[in-house]
């Protein structure tokens, strides 16, 4: 994905995107003398979303543009004088505007790494109370690109790997930035493009899009029609405007088939209208004609990549037979059609009755199954995870979904729980204690291993500390549950992998998984576990720190 230009997808990313008592704690380990005192935080969820076992680690773009600009500005400390730090000594305010990102080690699992609980995702070291201010910063940069990406990838899983993935969701997003951010994001977790104009211009996502009800219901006749010819396709490949699915650069491509691009001599337009009138005919269709009109008029501009919205008024009875009409037609002529898209009732049964239709009309019309190739089938209309699932298992002929609001507002589960925890302090490592035994952290500075079996799937991941040798291939090494005393395995790994290092994209690692992990409902855990060490070091710490309550 380019990145280039594009540091982050809000405007509002800076120092101050921090909560209020990061600023008050800052100080307070300013002047108590604690504030470059070495610190290592770990940033890492303790509960996967959506119900599963997996998380998508994702933001890691928009954290790394964050810290390479970190730097408070004049405005910035004028602001805190006036508020949130009024009275803090001046001094304070001369070493903030003097921090710098270089002070910080950050060690991350690349962009789109499938990820697991308290398994950290970032790995932050430096002046304790610099890494304090990033906490809030990173977590929102962090917990909502991470959930959009685990929601894509999840909604890739339930579509299968052959369906295109279209993000729809602009218009329902929370506002605009979890609007870009989820565009963003939603491509990194496995979808294959995006009707959001601007994500595309800052990331070279690939942008798509069909049409709207509105442009059926703009003509009542065939009369609506300014002309009844077409561009005549021109070059070699005339009916290849690019992939399946929402049609994408139809518009240059359509120009350039109308001679309005450059003004170059072009061979003089051919009738279209009469050709579609006598398909309709043949096939003896009897749909409405302002809609026939509208699809018309969108080939005639996008010839080369012509998508109709077909249930405007009647899918099976208009939609449809109108679509198969004009795309005979390009076809005729010399383009090839895009396909039709279905937004509204049983999309399962739709696309099938679709699909036969398409069928029954290439045969008919003698085309040698160049109809139906052509022809993407494309689904919308409040499509979520379990509709997903649910389609696949009643069978359907969609090749392509858009898919809006249960994608990008993340529906299902509005928030992923990432937290940024102190592991270690000056060379000492740090627990912080609860009640519930999963909300207890894993103190130390660690390293995280994935440990592959002998059929290349991941087996369990371990955490060991820093300094300890990693695990060998082919050498039994006990994998401890770090909570639970009597959960332990020993696992002779075939392959060892280092999590914090360059990784494959997200789409062949959700796949990677054994099913059982993935699957939508009640999956198993995937096994998470401690080296015998740090299994060593954290219930040490734990009794050395939980306090002994006398109860009488
Ligand atoms: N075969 C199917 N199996 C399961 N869910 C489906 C199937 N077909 C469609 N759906 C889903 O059912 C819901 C249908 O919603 P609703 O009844 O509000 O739409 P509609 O009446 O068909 O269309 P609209 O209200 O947009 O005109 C959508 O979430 C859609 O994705
Ligand atoms: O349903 P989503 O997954 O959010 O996908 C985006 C939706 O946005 C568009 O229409 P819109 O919903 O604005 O109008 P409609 O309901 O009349 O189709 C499109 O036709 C989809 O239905
Ligand atoms: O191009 C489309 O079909 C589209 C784009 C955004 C939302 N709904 C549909
Ligand atoms: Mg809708």
């Amino acid at each position: 994905m380019a990145t280039d230009g594009a540091a982050s997808s809000s405007g509002y990313v800076g120092p101050l995107l921090t909560d209020h008592y990061q600023l008050t704690m800052a100080y307070a380990y300013w002047q108590g003398g604690r504030a470059d005192e070495p610190a290592v935080f770990d940033l890492f969820f303790r509960t996967p979303p959506f119900q599963g076992e997996f998380c998508v680690f994702a933001g890691l773009d928009d954290v790394l543009s964050f810290l390479d600009a970190y730097a408070f500005t004049d405005d910035d400390v004028a602001f805190l004088r006036s508020g949130v730090l009024a009275d803090a000594d001046p001094a304070f305010f001369s070493w903030l505007t003097a921090l710098r990102p270089s002070a910080l080690t950050v060690r991350a699992l690349p962009e789109g790494t499938v990820a697991f609980p308290h398994v950290p995702l970032m790995i932050v070291s430096g002046p304790l109370a610099l890494v304090q201010l990033l906490e809030t910063t990173l977590l929102v940069l962090v917990n909502f690109a991470s959930l959009v990406a685990t929601n894509a990838a999840r909604h890739r899983l339930a579509a299968g790997r052959a369906a295109r993935l279209l993000e729809f969701g602009l218009r329902r997003a929370q506002g605009p930035d979890g609007a870009m951010t989820a565009s963003k994001y939603a491509y990194v977790g496995g979808f294959d493009g995006t009707s959001n104009v601007s994500a595309g211009r800052a990331w070279g996502i690939p942008t798509v899009g069909t049409h709207a009800h509105s442009f059926a219901q703009c003509f009542s006749s065939l009369d609506d029609l300014a002309v009844t010819t077409i561009a005549a396709p021109v070059g070699v490949g005339a009916g290849d405007g690019g992939g399946g699915g929402g049609g994408g650069g139809g518009g240059a491509a359509a120009a350039a088939a109308n001679g309005a691009a450059d003004g170059a001599a072009r061979p003089p337009p051919v009738p279209f209208l009469p050709t579609v009138l006598a398909i309709r005919e043949r096939l003896g269709y009897d749909t409405k004609d302002g809609e026939l009109a509208a699809f018309v008029s969108y080939a005639q501009s996008f010839p080369r990549s012509f998508l109709a919205l077909v249930d405007t008024y009647d899918t099976l009875a208009s939609g449809v037979p109108n679509y198969i009409c004009v795309a005979a037609a390009l076809l005729a002529v010399g383009y090839t059609p895009r396909g039709l898209r279905l937004d509204s009732g049983d999309l399962a049964l739709l696309s099938k009755r679709a699909r036969g239709l398409l069928v029954a009309a290439d045969g008919a019309l003698g085309l040698g199954g160049a109809l139906v190739a052509a022809s993407s089938i494309v689904a919308s209309n409040d499509i979520s995870e379990s509709t997903l699932h649910s389609l696949r298992s009643q069978g359907h002929a969609v090749d392509a979904f858009g898919i809006g609001t249960n994608l990008v507002t993340c529906a299902a589960q509005p928030s992923l729980g990432c937290v940024f925890k102190l592991v270690r302090l000056g060379g000492a490592p740090k627990v912080k204690l609860s009640e519930d035994v999963a909300k207890l952290s894993i103190p130390g500075e660690k390293a995280a291993y994935r440990l592959y079996g002998s059929e290349g799937t991941p087996l369990v991941d371990l955490m060991a500390l820093a300094a300890e040798p990693p695990p060998a291939v082919g050498v039994p090494v006990l994998c401890r549950h770090p909570f639970v005393e009597g959960s332990r395995c020993l696992v002779r790994p075939a392959r060892v992998e280092c999590l914090y290092r360059l990784r494959d994209r997200v789409a062949e690692q959700v796949w990677a998984l054994p099913a059982e992990h993935t699957r939508s409902l009640n999956p198993t855990p995937y096994k998470v576990s401690v080296s015998q060490a740090l299994f060593a070091l954290t219930h040490k710490l734990w009794l050395a720190e939980a306090p002994l309550r006398t109860l009488s």
